[in-house]
């Protein structure tokens, strides 16, 4: 727990490990923002007080508040509120669960905790902030459902059958809430590096500020946030389950230097033993299956292995190749 970031960085500069490798460095910091991106409105015409995905306003205001609160505990609180469960169902970590390892480190701390079947886990859920617990439950559940509508609507758009596609992907919830301090030079550094998300879906709540960039064209591009809205992330199962007609977005996070950020992506996962492949209805003869099947664990495994190196990730997994 010493190394969280957010307990030594005031003042500090850059340490050396924070540094990418050139090729990896953000560099220039203005990125042209995307303007193209599509924002879904899903309807829903009585309720006053919620945006149309259905997760109400003032939940979505007292969840990023509470994963404010907790990351401003002091490390020793945040290392006693996140070891309630000798499984490691709630973990806490710096830039990666790699620390230990890693060449270099990205600048954030991660809490992260599994949300499904809630009263399985909530139980090792933080206490403190003292309305973690109460405020994080509803609100994890009320993103659920919004996350089955999608996965809902995406089978409807694919072609494919909802029930075996949805549980599929989403038996697993996980919550991620990461928080990056202000830092020193956010040319030479990033918050999270470049990668597609691991899971089926991820519904991520973006706060006010910025940071958040999506791979297009070649190019980067920036994703503002916009109040009230979600942004779904692609995961790479789901590129492979849709036999790459979904592109999971390669997507990185910088970090700005004068105000701290954060965010909170619930990941819609499949089970370590559900067989993440093309689903039949999309393959055919002249529709070759593009992806090898793997259980989910063996692809995160595979996942891990690759390290956020897309061209070899692409390889292991393709049939093609
Ligand atoms: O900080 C963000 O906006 C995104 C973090 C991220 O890549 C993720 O949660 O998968
Ligand atoms: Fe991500």
């Amino acid at each position: 727990m010493e190394h969280l970031v957010s307990s030594w960085c005031n003042g500090r500069s850059l340490p050396e490990s924070y540094i990418l490798p050139p090729g990896k460095r953000p560099g220039k910091l203005t990125v042209p923002l995307a303007n193209n991106i599509p924002v879904i409105d899903l309807g829903g015409h009585d309720q006053t007080d919620v945006i149309n995905h259905g997760v109400p306003s003032n939940l979505m205001d007292e969840a990023m508040s509470v994963f404010k609160e907790f990351h401003a505990l002091f490390a020793k609180d945040k290392a006693i509120e996140t070891s309630k469960d000798p499984n490691k169902s709630c973990y806490f970590y710096t830039s990666s669960p790699n620390y230990a390892t890693e060449k270099f480190h990205f600048w954030r701390d991660g809490l992260v905790h599994h949300c499904n079947p809630l009263e399985k886990y909530i139980q090792f859920w933080p206490e403190r902030p003292p309305r973690y617990r109460e405020v994080v439950g509803p609100y994890t559940a009320e993103v659920r459902k919004l996350g089955f509508r999608i996965l809902e609507f995406t089978s409807q758009g694919l072609g494919i059958s909802p029930d075996h596609f949805s549980s599929g992907l989403s038996e697993n919830q996980t919550l991620l809430v990461n928080h990056y301090p202000p830092c020193p030079d956010p040319s030479l550094t990033l918050g999270v590096g470049k990668h597609r998300d691991p899971g089926g879906i991820n519904i991520l709540l973006q706060s006010d500020v910025y940071g958040l960039q999506v791979f297009k064209d070649e190019e980067w591009v920036g994703v503002e946030p916009i109040p009230y809205a979600f942004v779904i992330n692609i995961g790479y199962p789901l590129q492979i389950i849709s036999n790459g007609k979904l592109k999971g977005a390669e997507h990185r996070v910088v970090t700005n230097s004068n105000v701290a950020r954060t965010i909170a992506s619930l990941f819609f996962n499949p089970s370590s033993e559900t067989l993440v492949e093309p689903a039949k209805a999309l393959i055919d003869a002249s529709n070759p299956a593009l992806y090898k099947s793997l259980t989910y664990k063996d692809f995160l495994s595979k996942y891990i292995a690759a390290s956020s190196d897309s061209k070899a990730l692409e390889e292991v997994l393709s049939t093609t190749l």
